[in-house]
């Protein structure tokens, strides 16, 4: 029997499976619209350090048996204005994290070569599993349907060989057909895992990256040093308080600041909860003004337990 260490078997977390995919298409194939439709309205964000997260959140599907983070992949966004070498490097760098692809071609329009060239830099990329995802089912009868998932199944044996893609499913963003077939066949590519982000009421992107990013910034004003790379703030929720009148709401904003150790906790949480405090106030002062709205701003320092043990989520986790 072979001693070596080996990769986490599915039994290792309780059959809990979580990792990253990124959906990638030509533009207007229709892969943000099945974004939303994957993780519905909310939206987990995490702000975290800039210099190695190399993704942009888009979205977090969260399931009692798994965690599917969608994200984007910047090098993919403008291929063409990339040439050679360059080009292949930066997009099997950015593609290096992530457990499985999905490449959003639309059902109602033929194959081109937007959808060609992004087919040749997957398969340059190699190893990673590939799910062709032919979106817009609902704009074309079940005949087109066919002859394009054939003739997206074609594609697939061109550029990686004999087995083509990974799978291949029709899906509708707009009316929800196969939504969770999706999900299904890109969680059965993520490995054995425990969950990568806290569960809960998670909120819309853009104003919570912002969020987040000005709570990064109070709560690492001053420590920078002390605590260089260890915080990850995550926007819980951003829920209107019931019962206000209407020309003065309240927000409540519940947010929790994750470091690695008790000792980054106490630095953050200061004496007496002193520094938390002041990092609440400055906070929020930024925060009502991007939000236009009075905030009640709730913070919580959390050691991140379960991450810290797994050098490789912590990297993923932009620690
Ligand atoms: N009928 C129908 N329209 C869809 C569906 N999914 C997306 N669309 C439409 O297709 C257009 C493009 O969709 P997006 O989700 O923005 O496409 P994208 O790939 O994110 O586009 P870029 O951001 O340009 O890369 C929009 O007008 C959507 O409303 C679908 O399942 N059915």
């Amino acid at each position: 029997m072979s001693k070596k260490s080996k990769a986490p078997s599915e039994d290792d977390f309780g059959g809990f499976r979580a990792g990253f995919s990124v959906l990638v298409g030509r533009p207007n194939a229709g892969k943000s619209t099945l974004t939303n439709a994957l993780v519905g309205k909310k939206v987990a964000i995490t702000s975290a350090k800039p210099q190695t997260t190399r993704h942009t959140i888009r979205g977090i599907v969260h399931r009692d048996d798994a965690q599917l983070i969608l994200v984007d992949t910047p090098g993919l966004h403008r291929p063409r204005t990339l040439l050679g070498k360059r080009l292949n490097d930066l997009v099997a760098d950015t593609l290096a994290e992530v457990d499985a692809i999905g490449f959003c071609l639309p059902a109602n329009e033929k194959i081109g070569p937007g959808d060609k060239f992004i087919a040749a830099q997957l398969a340059a990329v190699g190893g990673k599993p590939v799910i062709a995802i032919v979106t817009k089912a609902d704009l074309v009868d079940k005949q087109a349907l066919t002859e394009q998932l054939l003739a997206v199944d074609a594609l697939g044996r061109e550029v990686l060989g004999e087995d083509g893609w990974r799978d291949i499913v029709p899906v509708s963003a707009n009316d929800g057909f196969q939504v969770d077939t999706v999900a299904d066949v890109l969680i059965s590519h993520m490995p054995p895992s425990p969950p990568l982000y806290p569960d809960g009421e998670l909120t819309d992107e853009p104003e919570a990256v912002m969020v987040a990013e000005l709570i990064r910034e109070a709560a690492l004003e001053g420590v920078r040093d002390e605590l260089p790379h260890s915080l990850a703030v995550v926007v819980e929720e951003i829920v209107p308080r019931e019962d206000r009148p209407e020309d003065n709401p309240l927000l409540d904003v519940r947010v929790n600041l994750y470091v690695e150790r008790p000792s980054q906790k106490a630095i953050i949480i200061g004496k007496g909860g002193s520094r938390l405090r002041e990092v609440g106030t400055n906070a929020r002062k930024g925060i009502e003004a991007l939000l236009g709205t009075r905030i009640y701003l709730d913070l919580h320092v959390k050691v991140a337990k379960d991450w810290q043990r797994d050098p490789k989520q912590l990297v993923k986790l932009g620690f």
